[in-house]
């Protein structure tokens, strides 16, 4: 059985072109239609603030601030949440130097944001994200990042100590300094690390593969192959140690060329994520700008009823123009995936006709100018 996790309360000051807006829903699903520039990427903006990281913009948090406003901005929204009801408030003071974000839960600060984890998970599907599988490795390896940190809460600062052990490796590297003792310790710090990275991204791969191939359907939501690559490709099996070793021993032979390359060239920030389109038998990037989204979102919801499944609680879904390119019969189908998932959504377009075929199973909003009217 899987609950809803749901916002009750959303409460926001000088959050992007929002100076003071308050709002109350219900657990169902929430559509907000209003023209270009409204404000309905920056209201779902809001609520990925309330998972860890810098939000589905990944902003800098100073750019979040309202133009006009003081220089600080709030959130805060009441979340039926998988514990209990929790109050949850996130933002920066206007006086603050620091560019971390506060957090407040049930109105007490808490050590780290990864406490969000706690009480809901937040997905999303933005279309900044279209170019996922032609872009970068980088933005393919930040997204299968965020499946796993979904599921996986340490995973967030496994990667960042990583990060933080290979730029003091690559320091000493590129300062000729080659004591043994010392750089023998970091890659030993590197290898715990990275290959506790890969195995967390393989399982869950593994997970989500088992699950796409269990609900493989012909409703026009293509399914995808997903494989992890460049980093120890086909050797991920075994005890951990084995593995560690494996890699230290990599590192170690690397130093002298790592060296000249001026950064380590052996990791798990190497590792790629491919992804093939089953039913075709095509790799993602060769398939159309249609048939990629619509990939996309089917992996997106995917990871979504994963979530549920492994936690009891759907998680809540951010999905920014999802049917904008959507006949009406693969618009309905799509909601009915959505709403099969279990959770509150929040979709945005331009217009309400769209969401038709939600019916009684959403509640309306219009946005307008940074203020939200219902219905
Ligand atoms: N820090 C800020 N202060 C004030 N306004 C801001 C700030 N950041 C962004 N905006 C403005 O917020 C407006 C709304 O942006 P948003 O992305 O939410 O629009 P939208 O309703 O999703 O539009 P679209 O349909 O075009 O995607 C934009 O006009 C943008 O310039």
């Amino acid at each position: 059985m899987t609950h809803t996790v749901s916002l009750s309360r959303l409460m926001l000051t000088d959050f992007r072109n929002y100076a003071q807006m308050s709002l109350t829903l219900d657990a169902r699903h929430v559509v907000l239609t209003g023209e270009n520039g409204a404000g309905k990427t920056n209201l779902m903006e809001a609520v990925s603030f309330l998972s860890p990281g810098r939000g589905l913009r990944r902003a800098v948090l100073a750019d979040v601030a309202r133009a006009d406003g003081a220089g600080g901005f709030s959130v805060f929204a009441e979340v039926e949440g998988m514990e209990d009801t929790v109050g949850i408030g996130t933002g920066i003071d206007a006086s603050e130097e620091s560019t971390a974000r506060r957090l407040v839960l049930n109105g007490t600060q808490a050590r780290t944001v990864d406490e969000l984890t706690d009480h809901l998970r937040v997905l999303w599907l933005t279309p900044a994200m279209d170019g996922l599988f032609t872009g970068p490795s980088s933005d393919r390896r930040r997204f299968l990042d965020r499946l796993v940190l979904s599921l996986d809460p340490a995973h967030g600062r496994r990667a960042s100590d990583f990060e933080r052990a290979m730029r003091g490796r690559n320091k000493l590297l590129s300062e000729g300094r080659f004591d043994r003792t010392w750089v023998d310790g970091i890659e030993r710090q590197m290898a715990a690390l990275g290959i506790a990275m890969a195995l967390a991204r393989q399982e869950m791969l593994g997970l989500l593969s088992r699950l796409i191939g269990e609900q493989i359907t012909d409703d026009g939501f293509p399914s995808a192959q997903l494989t992890l690559s460049g980093f120890l490709d086909g050797e991920l099996e075994g005890p951990a140690i084995d593995l560690e070793d494996r890699y230290a021993g990599l590192l170690a032979e690397g130093r002298n060329r790592d060296a000249a390359a001026g950064r380590t060239l052996e990791g798990p920030h190497r590792s790629d994520l491919l992804i093939r389109h089953i039913e075709k038998d095509m790799e993602a990037e060769r398939c159309s700008t249609g048939e990629q989204k619509a990939l996309l979102v089917g992996l997106i919801l995917a990871h979504a009823k994963l979530v549920a499944n492994l936690t009891g609680h759907a998680p809540v879904l951010l999905l920014d123009e999802i049917a904008a390119h959507l006949d009406s019969g693969r618009r309905a189908l799509l909601f009915d995936r959505i709403d099969a998932i279990g959770g509150q959504s929040f979709m945005t377009g331009t217009d309400r006709s769209m969401f038709d075929a939600l019916g009684s199973r959403a509640q309306f909003l219009t946005v307008s100018h940074g203020a939200i009217t219902m219905g």
